[in-house]
């Protein structure tokens, strides 16, 4: 653990919880967890009192998510004690949980997509209202009681991230929830989405619920939260109120020192095409236009950032971009040569690099160790593989690396993806996909889950490589990324790209109305020359914005 310096003591002790004296929701007392090689929570104090959010914050791997994990008995704690309701409890399986009134929506969805909402909803809780009429009955009740818009008969599969999420609300309330872990839970959310959320958390807490809301988004926490407490290298540093702190001070105590600043960068964009997308057109079912008409060049040096609420044709885009779906008409060109008749491993090979959406669908195979996860999608370029052999020792010596280089907090080499915090499972994707200097970078939530310091990290590495002529396409939903990070800003609403921004004069609010479809043509930059197929021009393009400090946009502060 390390030691905490005497200012951060003063902002640790300076705060009383706004509830003292009433029995709290939820007391965690003296929680120690260990495995093997890591101790994860170290006599951590958590009080939670009825009827507030209380945040949880700290560094990836600080030790939040175990904590919640022990809190709704998916593990056992080696030492410590839970009470509920000021009474103690021990939980041998989220069941336990459960029934005291504990739900947690989890950070990766765990909904089967096959199933409709109801299914969904009911599976595993037969019981408490069937599965026919009471059950639908009770859905419509809650989704209208706390404003969460849940259509019963929709299919999982044909939801966006926000709508999943809000079944995901829902079942745990169908279930009995008085207290809800939320793991970070506007990750993938679009500002909008993200006030929506809140209005259904402030119901929540007026209803008498509380929540507990882990978040890297130090912003955010400070202005849903009652409580905040922060975790750092597996204990509880300290417990503050938000009118009593700020993001720099709560960034502080999270790592124990000043944030990392990244270097703000000339405009690298160059003449040199490296991604071509015409025309791309891509049909769904029943002949439903999901892409249409896409056209955008991205050359070599820029980062050209596409905004858009989830579900508008983004994760189609990327799909037909790195060849796990075919256009039905368009052409697509990597330094100028057509990937038509290119299948994933082709166009990975010619250098495309990718961070998914989805890292546990498409970015690791969390069961298999780090090294293999290394190898994943690079199987026969180096240094994993000599000839037509893999070369497990290069392999493993390049993860070693990467490990290193990119501050994944592990044991060792040899342990399970799975095991890894979440954010520490990005930077290693994040390695992985930089390692293999790629010339054309799908970067989709590139930082999503990772702390403010490996934030800072992940967006230099982009820089630099931004810097010796790499492409990017950044799909994000935090638009304080977007616009920091872009040379070239595009809206996709609908499947098409409606709207072009210039990130050196966009706000975050701007571009949020922009992309529920409240705008087309250019915004902010009514003299730039050109239609909207083209991106702004390089020569006018502004540095990507300094992000120290999510919540003051800094950005808006330079410009
Ligand atoms: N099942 C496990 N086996 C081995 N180690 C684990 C396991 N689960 C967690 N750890 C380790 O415990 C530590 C705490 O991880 P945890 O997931 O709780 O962090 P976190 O604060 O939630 O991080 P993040 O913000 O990245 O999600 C990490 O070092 C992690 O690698």
């Amino acid at each position: 653990m390390a030691p905490l310096s005497p200012g951060e003591c003063a902002i640790a002790t300076s705060s009383s919880p706004p509830k003292a004296g009433t029995v709290p929701a939820v007391e965690l007392t003296g929680i120690t967890k260990r495995f093997p090689g890591v101790v994860a929570n170290h006599d951590i104090h958590l009080v939670v009192h009825r009827g507030t959010v209380h945040a949880l914050c700290g560094e990836n791997g600080a030790g939040k998510s175990t904590l919640m994990k022990i809190l709704y008995g998916m593990q056992k704690p080696d030492e410590g004690t839970i009470s509920v309701d000021g009474q103690q409890v021990t939980f041998g399986s989220p069941g336990d949980a459960i029934d005291r009134g504990i739900g947690m929506v989890h950070q990766h969805f765990m909904l089967a997509d096959n199933l409709t909402v109801l299914e969904n909803v009911v599976l595993g809780s037969e019981k408490l209202h069937g599965i026919g009429a009471r059950a639908r009955a009770k859905i419509v009740e809650l989704s209208e009681r706390y404003g969460l818009g849940v259509r019963p008969d929709a299919l999982v599969e044909d939801l966006g991230v926000a709508d999943r999420q809000r079944v995901e609300i829902l079942k745990v309330l169908y279930r009995g929830a008085t207290t809800l872990i939320l793991d970070e839970p506007t990750a993938v959310l679009v500002p909008q989405e993200v006030d929506a959320l809140f209005d259904n958390l402030r119901e929540l807490k007026a209803e008498g619920l509380s929540v507990i809301f882990i978040s890297h988004k130090l912003g955010e926490v400070l202005s849903v939260a009652d409580e905040i407490t922060v975790i750092r290298r597996g204990t509880t540093v300290g417990t503050v109120v938000p009118a009593e702190t700020t993001t720099k001070q709560l960034a502080e105590l999270m790592v124990g020192s000043e944030l990392p600043t990244p270097e703000t960068a000339e405009s690298t964009v160059t003449d040199r095409p490296v991604i071509e997308v015409d025309q791309l057109r891509l049909l769904g079912e029943g002949g439903r236009a999901l892409l249409d008409d896409i056209s955008f060049t991205i050359h070599a040096g820029e980062v050209l950032g596409l905004a858009g609420v989830e579900g508008n044709g983004q994760t189609e885009l990327i799909d037909a971009l790195i060849g796990l779906k075919h256009a039905d008409s368009g052409t697509l060109r990597l330094a100028g040569e057509s990937m038509a008749d290119w299948q994933t491993r082709k166009r990975r090979e010619h250098g495309i690099g990718y961070i998914p959406e989805d890292r546990h669908r498409h970015g690791l195979l969390l069961e298999a160790p780090l090294w293999e996860n290394r190898i994943l999608g690079h199987v026969t370029e180096k240094p994993n593989s000599k000839g037509f052999w893999l070369d497990l020792k290069a392999a493993q010596a390049d993860t070693r690396r990467i490990v290193e280089e990119y501050d994944v907090r592990t044991p060792g080499i040899d342990v399970d993806a799975a095991s890894l915090s979440g954010g520490n499972q990005q930077k290693l994707i994040v390695g992985r996909e930089m390692s293999h200097a790629p010339r054309f970078l799908i970067a989709a939530h590139p930082t999503r889950g990772v702390d403010v310091g490996a934030q800072a990290q992940i967006w230099d590495q982009i820089r630099e490589a931004r810097r010796e002529g790499l492409a990017v396409l950044l799909i994000s939903a935090d638009l304080d990324e977007l616009i920091g990070l872009s040379d070239t800003l595009r809206v996709i609403y609908r499947g098409k790209l409606v709207a072009d921004a210039d990130p050196a004069t966009i706000t975050p609010e701007e571009l949020g109305s922009a992309m529920t479809g409240a705008a087309s043509g250019h915004l902010e930059a009514p003299e730039a020359p050109g239609g909207t197929e083209e991106p702004a021009d390089p020569g006018t393009a502004e540095a990507p914005a300094d992000h120290t400090d999510e919540s003051a946009a800094p950005e808006d502060e330079a410009r």
